[in-house]
C-alpha cells in the first residue's frame, strides 16, 4: 500500500488510488463487506453516508452490491436545511445514486423534511433515528479542506455542541455562517462509536488539508475532522 509523504496519527490507516474510480471501488466493496458480515447476525445493519460531490461513484459502486438490502438502514450524516427537489439537497443526491437497483430494498432514515421548522425537522429526525439499531454499522465521511466533515464545520456557534458525547441528541441543527444553508448533522454521540469509520476524499487540496490536520490532533475546534482522526479511520484518497 503507497503511503502519504507525511506521518498519519496512530489509528489511522490510508488506501491510495491511482484515481478516483478506483478508490470508489475498492470503498464500496469494503463498506459491502462490513455490512455484510454485520447482516450474518440477527438484526440490522446500518450505513452513514455523507453528501457533496466524492461520493457519487462510491454510492453508485456501492448500490450494485449484492447484500441483503431489505435489512439495512441508511441515513446520511447530514443535510442542508432545504427541500428534497433543491440540488443541494443530499437525501436527493442519496436517493439518485444508492437508493436504486439492488439498494432501493434499503430503509431510508430520514434526517430532513420539506417544508419544516429547524425545531421540528430536529423533532422528527431524532424520532426517525431510533429506528437504527446503535452503533452504527459502517459510517462514510467527507471532509471539506478547512477540515469540516458531516456539518460540523469550525465556524459553526453550535459546533461544541455537536461534539459533546454527554448530550443525548444524535441530530443537531447548525448555522454556520460559511455556508449558505442552515445544516442538520449527526452528532458525535451518533457518529463516533460506528464500527467502521472510513474517511473518503479526493484531490490533492484534501490531502494537504489531511495532512495539516494530522500534524495536531488537540485542536478539534480548528479542524474537526481531528476528532475522527483520533478515533481512528479508514482514510480512501486518490490524487
Ligand atoms: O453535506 C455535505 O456537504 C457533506 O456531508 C460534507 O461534509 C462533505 O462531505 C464535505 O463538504 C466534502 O464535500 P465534497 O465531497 O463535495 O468535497
Amino acid at each position: 500500500m503507497k503511503t502519504p509523504d507525511f506521518e498519519l496519527p496512530n489509528n489511522v490507516d490510508m488506501v491510495i488510488g491511482d484515481d478516483g474510480h478506483s478508490v470508489a471501488s475498492m470503498l464500496a466493496e469494503k463498506v459491502a463487506g462490513v455490512l455484510d458480515d454485520r447482516l450474518q447476525r440477527p438484526g440490522r445493519a446500518s450505513l452513514a453516508v455523507s453528501g457533496g460531490k466524492t461520493p457519487i461513484a462510491f454510492l453508485e459502486l456501492l448500490s450494485c452490491k449484492p447484500i441483503d438490502w431489505s435489512r439495512v438502514d441508511v441515513v446520511l450524516v447530514d443535510e442542508r436545511c432545504v427541500n428534497e427537489d433543491d440540488p443541494a439537497s443530499n437525501a436527493r443526491l442519496v436517493k439518485q445514486y444508492l437508493l436504486r437497483g439492488p439498494a432501493s430494498a434499503a430503509r431510508y432514515v430520514p434526517i430532513w423534511q420539506d417544508n419544516v421548522s429547524v425545531a421540528d425537522g430536529c423533532r422528527q429526525a431524532e424520532k426517525a433515528l431510533d429506528l437504527i439499531e446503535w452503533p452504527l454499522t459502517a459510517l462514510v465521511l467527507g471532509m471539506g479542506v478547512d477540515g469540516h466533515t458531516a456539518s460540523l464545520f469550525p465556524d459553526a456557534p453550535e459546533l461544541y455542541a455537536a461534539l459533546d458525547a454527554s448530550k443525548p441528541a444524535r441530530v443537531l441543527a447548525l448555522t454556520p455562517p460559511s455556508q449558505s444553508h442552515p445544516r442538520v448533522s449527526l452528532t458525535l454521540r451518533a457518529l463516533g462509536g460506528a464500527q467502521y469509520k472510513a474517511l473518503h476524499l479526493k484531490g490533492m487540496d484534501k490531502l494537504e488539508a489531511l495532512k495539516q490536520a494530522s500534524e495536531r490532533l488537540d485542536d478539534v475546534a480548528e479542524m474537526p475532522i481531528r476528532l475522527f482522526l483520533s478515533l481512528g479511520v479508514v482514510v480512501f484518497w486518490s490524487a
